[in-house]
C-alpha cells in the first residue's frame, strides 16, 4: 500500500490502527486545537489539519489524522485544564448521555478524504466522591470529556450506542473501508 503516516501523540490510535495488521509510522502534527462551528465540523476540520500538516513534510506518505470531541447538545466538552474543571465536568456528564465525535482525514498526492462516527455514551450517576477517586488517579487530566473510556473510565461508562473505537479515538471500521477501497483501486 505504500508509506502509511499516522499523524497523532496518542497512544490509543496507534493501538487501535494496529489491529488493521498494516505498516505505519507516527509522526504527530503541531496543530493547536480550535472550534469551527458545530462539533463535528470542528472535529472533521481539525483531523484534515493534522493529516495535511504532517503531509507537508512526508509527501509521499498516506498521512492519517483524528480529532475526537466530546459534546451534549451543540456545547464541546473539552480538555480539562485543572482538577476543579475536570470535578466540574465529570458532575454535568454524570447520569446522563453525551455523544462523542472521532472524525478521521486521509491525505496523500492527489487524495483528500475525510470521514466521522459518532457514539451516544451514559454514564452512570457518579457521587462526588467517585468523582473524586477517578480525578486522583490522573487519568481524567487533559482528555476531551475528562474522562478515558479505555482506562479506569471504563468503570464510570454504563452504555455506549455506537462504536467503541470511535470513543476511544479511531473508528477503526471507517477507516479500514477507505484504506481498503484505496488499495483496490
Ligand atoms: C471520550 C474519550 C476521550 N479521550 C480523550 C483523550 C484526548 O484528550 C481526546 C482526543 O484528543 P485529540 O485532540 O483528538 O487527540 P490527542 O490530542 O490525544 O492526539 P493527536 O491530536 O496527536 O492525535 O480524547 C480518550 O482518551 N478516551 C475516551 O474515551
Amino acid at each position: 500500500m505504500g508509506r502509511v503516516v499516522l499523524a497523532s501523540a496518542s497512544p490509543r490510535r496507534r493501538e487501535i490502527l494496529s489491529l488493521l495488521g498494516i505498516e505505519f509510522e507516527v509522526v504527530p502534527s503541531g496543530i493547536e486545537e480550535h472550534t469551527h462551528g458545530d462539533p463535528i465540523t470542528t472535529a472533521r476540520r481539525l483531523s484534515y489539519e493534522k493529516a495535511l500538516d504532517v503531509w507537508k513534510s512526508n509527501k509521499d506518505a498516506l498521512v492519517i489524522g483524528a480529532d475526537t470531541l466530546v459534546f451534549v447538545g451543540k456545547e464541546i466538552i473539552g480538555k480539562p485544564r485543572d482538577e476543579e474543571e475536570a470535578f466540574q465536568t465529570l458532575s454535568f456528564l454524570s447520569g446522563r448521555w453525551h455523544r462523542v465525535v472521532t472524525a478521521v482525514s486521509f491525505v496523500s498526492k492527489g487524495f483528500r478524504k475525510t470521514v466521522h462516527d459518532v457514539a451516544r455514551v451514559k454514564f452512570r450517576k457518579l457521587s462526588g466522591e467517585e468523582i473524586r477517586f477517578y480525578i486522583s488517579t490522573g487519568e481524567p487530566m487533559d482528555k476531551a470529556g475528562a474522562y478515558g473510556v479505555q482506562g479506569f473510565g471504563a468503570t464510570i461508562v454504563e452504555r455506549i450506542e455506537g462504536n467503541f473505537y470511535t470513543v476511544m479515538g479511531l473508528p477503526i471500521h471507517k477507516v479500514y473501508e477507505v484504506l481498503r477501497k484505496l488499495t483496490m483501486s
